[in-house]
């Protein structure tokens, strides 16, 4: 079940309905106070979204959100001076999730996560006081960017939602900057007035944001802050006319528009599984952590890797250690079929599964005879990294076979209809290497 941490404390105080919002999707939510996090009494590795509510927090001192950026920016969280923005960037860098909403986006925002277009989380553009000169609390409309390609807003196009906010005014310096962020479709919501169109006027759009944008993504589309509230619209009744509508359409959902984007990460999550992640960036040598390899360097060539249950080095495993724990709780049904037929030595050799070797983690493999058998599943059609699955795969079998494995691969069909060809396919090959083993030790 995919898991969201929820920052509260210091005058947040929209925690509970953004909870509320994450467990109406399906997903498992802890609401934390920042001190625990930055105490180092919860790490935010052990998620897979780190969320900002709204609220005011630090009162708006110095401007909303400003304070708690700083915190975030500055604040050591360990003597090797480390600050829970480096905790976020490798989060990000992990493929994993930040969503900020009203506050929480003006932290965002404050910090320089969002748009964060040089990717060295310096602020590039600002939120201020709206040009009301006024605290805004109202209902708007919002249009998604069609070029946007955040898993948040996939497959929503338009959202009724309500704002709340004194500084919620978007402010982009200059033009060059402008550019950038539309040619990347950052700009992924927008206010628009009665005919769906994108607009500066009040009070469709509630604070005078340039771009009229209400909503901002990072680059990868997985940090994103919006001004609206979403999880205050969970359920139809929230909206002030859901009495007339339900009369007009009895049979709508009774759910509520902002619960989609809390579905959609949370589906996003669950479905993501790829059947092979893609290595992640690492962290480097210097912070190695954790179990690892007995020749732990921090810095694994081929001939450090070892004949042993520890393929990978402590670094690698510490980052890899997550993904292998999910996948092993959350095999796909053709991975659990082998599984079943592998587990308990029922081939006379010793499978693990989801076991970390080097950079990757590989679905089955027995040590000692160097055997890797992995199942190819379908990724829903899309391209998760830079590089498409095929060449990720060759990439990484290439490594694997130079570091001495055998890698035999099934697809889900073949594992799910024709097990038994699948499990001779392997137990040939285990005779095959037995034999070369036997052989060599003869001569
Ligand atoms: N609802 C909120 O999160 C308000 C944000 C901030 N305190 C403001 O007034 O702009």
């Amino acid at each position: 079940m995919p898991k969201a941490l929820i920052l509260t404390g210091f005058g947040i105080n929209c925690e509970e309905e953004f909870a509320a919002a994450y467990r109406l999707a399906g997903a498992q939510a802890t609401i934390v106070h920042l001190n625990q996090v930055l105490h180092g009494q919860v790490s935010i590795h052990d998620f897979d979204i780190l969320n900002f509510p709204g609220g005011f927090s630090f009162g708006d001192d110095l401007g909303s959100g400003v304070v708690l950026a700083n915190k975030l920016r500055y604040r050591q969280t360990s003597a090797d001076g480390r600050t829970l923005l480096d905790d976020i960037r490798q989060f990000v860098a992990d493929g994993k999730f930040v969503l900020g909403i009203c506050n929480g986006f003006q932290v965002l925002v404050k910090l320089g996560l969002l748009p964060n277009l040089g990717g060295d989380v310096t602020p590039e553009v600002t939120l201020t006081h709206n040009a009301s000169g006024r605290y805004e609390d109202r209902w708007v409309t919002l249009r998604v960017n069609p070029a946007s390609r955040t898993p948040f807003l996939k497959g929503i196009d338009k959202l009724e939602v309500p704002v709340r906010h004194g500084e919620g005014r978007l402010v982009v310096p200059d033009a060059a900057t402008r550019a950038a962020i539309e040619a990347s479709g950052l700009n992924c919501l927008s206010y628009v007035d009665a005919n769906g169109d994108g607009t500066s006027e009040y009070p469709f759009n509630p604070n005078g944001a340039d771009l009229n944008c209400a909503g901002l993504t990072d680059p990868t589309g997985q940090v994103f802050g919006l001004m609206p509230h979403p999880e205050a619209f969970l359920a139809a009744y929230n909206h002030p006319d859901w009495a007339r509508r339900r009369r007009v359409n009895p049979a709508a959902s009774e759910e509520g528009e902002g619960l989609r984007i809390f579905r959609n990460i949370v589906e996003h999550i669950a479905q993501r599984r790829l059947p092979h992640p893609p290595a992640p960036p690492f962290l480097d040598a210097e912070h190695p952590v954790g179990r690892g390899s007995q020749t732990d360097s921090g810095s694994a060539t081929p001939t450090s890797i070892v004949d042993d249950v520890f393929t990978t080095t402590s670094a690698k495993w510490q980052v890899l250690k997550e993904y292998g724990r999910d996948m092993r709780k959350q095999p796909t049904p053709a991975e659990e079929v082998l599984w079943e037929a592998l587990r308990g030595q029922k081939l006379a050799v010793k499978f693990r599964r989801q076991h970390s070797i080097d950079s990757y983690i590989v679905d089955f493999v027995t040590i000692p005879n160097k055997l890797i058998v992995e199942v190819d599943g379908e990724v829903d059609g899309e391209v998760h990294a830079e590089i498409s699955q095929a060449e990720y795969d060759a990439g990484r079998t290439h490594t694997l076979r130079e570091l001495g494995y055998e890698v035999l691969r099934f697809g889900n069909d073949e594992v799910l209809n024709d097990l038994d060809k699948v499990l001779t396919t392997i137990e040939e090959h285990l005779t095959q290497t037995n034999q070369t083993k036997r052989l060599r030790a003869n001569s």
